[in-house]
């Protein structure tokens, strides 16, 4: 049973959650949640630490919350970091401090809002920049894996108004380099809201704790559960387990190669395998279904040689050419 164990706020708290003091023992986990305003960060993280949904917040608010509970058999004490939506330029400085602070990140868009959703192409992009700048410094250096990033759409109960369809996000997610992809409702499933947040939690351990001396895909193999060694698996037992269906990188990676190949077998007939539902609505970019495969360098036949051409003392110079 989770329990609520500290509340410190950077400002006051928007609703009734009570304070408390972390243990000075207490290494917290720090998560990040960023994304537009209005998509549902405040909503995610109480609906987490209450399980309750609440309907209505004191927006552009910052706050920390503190929550300590089980994971995977291991007890955390997450601070949460719920970023103001709407940063403007005079706060730049303060976003870029938090993100320094945080070590994992939930990045939030709504499939209702398709501003939110390119929103996190920016938001990334700020990311990476200032956890790579902290990595250079820090004696991580052997460490393959980015500060994990969870990418989610939220609001997927707002069916009739979605303008970013599933294939779009799990498509955002590894452009932009997430470690996996979450479709969620926060008002309609709390497994869900603590699948993200178990995965964040996840991922951070295992770049934490296994990454030194291993490649990108023996990561992944151990955040998928794969075999690889006896202690990889120690670490990664509880992945085979999500709370709801998500995407990792890798999984992703392994769809696309399907889907190419599908897309092959089916070019014959013109048919893509994305849903084209709403993309006349919400393209993000301008992508096309895969084209059939076919050779590069189609062999030429050639049946003569081609006529050796002699130019005379008198031609020389002369371009007008009729060959
Ligand atoms: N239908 C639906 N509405 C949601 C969901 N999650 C949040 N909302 C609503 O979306 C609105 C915005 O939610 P907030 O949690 O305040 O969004 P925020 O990202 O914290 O916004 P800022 O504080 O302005 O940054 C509220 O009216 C919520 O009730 C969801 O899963 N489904």
């Amino acid at each position: 049973m989770a329990t609520i164990m500290a509340v410190n706020t950077t400002t006051s708290p928007k609703n009734s959650l009570a304070k408390f003091v972390l243990s000075p023992k207490t290494r917290p986990f720090k998560v990040m949640v960023l994304g537009q305003s209005g998509v549902g960060k405040s909503a995610l993280v109480v609906r987490f630490i209450t399980r309750r949904f609440i309907g209505e917040y004191d927006p552009n608010l910052e706050k920390i919350y503190g929550f300590q509970t089980v994971i995977d058999n291991e007890m955390v004490y997450f601070e949460i970091l719920d970023s103001a939506g709407d940063s403007h330029e005079s706060e730049y400085a303060n976003l870029e401090s938090n993100i320094r602070w945080a070590e994992a990140f939930i990045l939030m868009y709504s499939v209702t809002d398709k501003c939110s959703f390119d929103e996190c192409h920016r938001l990334k992009f700020l990311i990476n920049h200032n956890k790579r700048r902290r990595r250079l410094t820090s004696s991580m250096r052997d460490c393959v894996l980015e500060t994990p990033v969870v990418l989610v759409g939220n609001k997927t109960d707002q069916i009739g108004d979605r303008m970013i369809t599933m294939e779009e996000g799990k498509r955002r997610s590894k452009e932009i380099g997430c470690v996996c992809f979450h479709e969620i409702s926060v008002r309609e499933s709390i497994d869900q809201v603590w699948g993200v947040f178990c995965d964040a939690r996840r991922f951070w351990r295992v770049s934490n704790k296994w990454t030194r001396g291993r490649t990108e895909g023996e990561i992944h193999s151990i955040a998928l559960g794969r075999p690889l060694s006896r202690a990889a698996s120690d670490a990664t037992a509880d992945f085979r387990t999500p709370f709801c269906r998500r995407w990792t990188e890798m999984e992703l990676d392994e769809e696309d190669e399907v889907t190419f190949e599908r897309s092959d077998s089916t070019s014959s007939s013109g048919q893509s395998e994305c849903s084209e539902e709403f993309r006349a609505r919400a393209s993000t970019d301008s992508r096309l279904p895969p084209r059939p495969s076919r050779p590069r360098h189609p062999r030429t036949v050639r049946t003569f040689a081609p006529p050796v051409r002699r130019m005379s003392v008198a031609m020389k110079g002369n371009n007008t050419s009729s060959y």
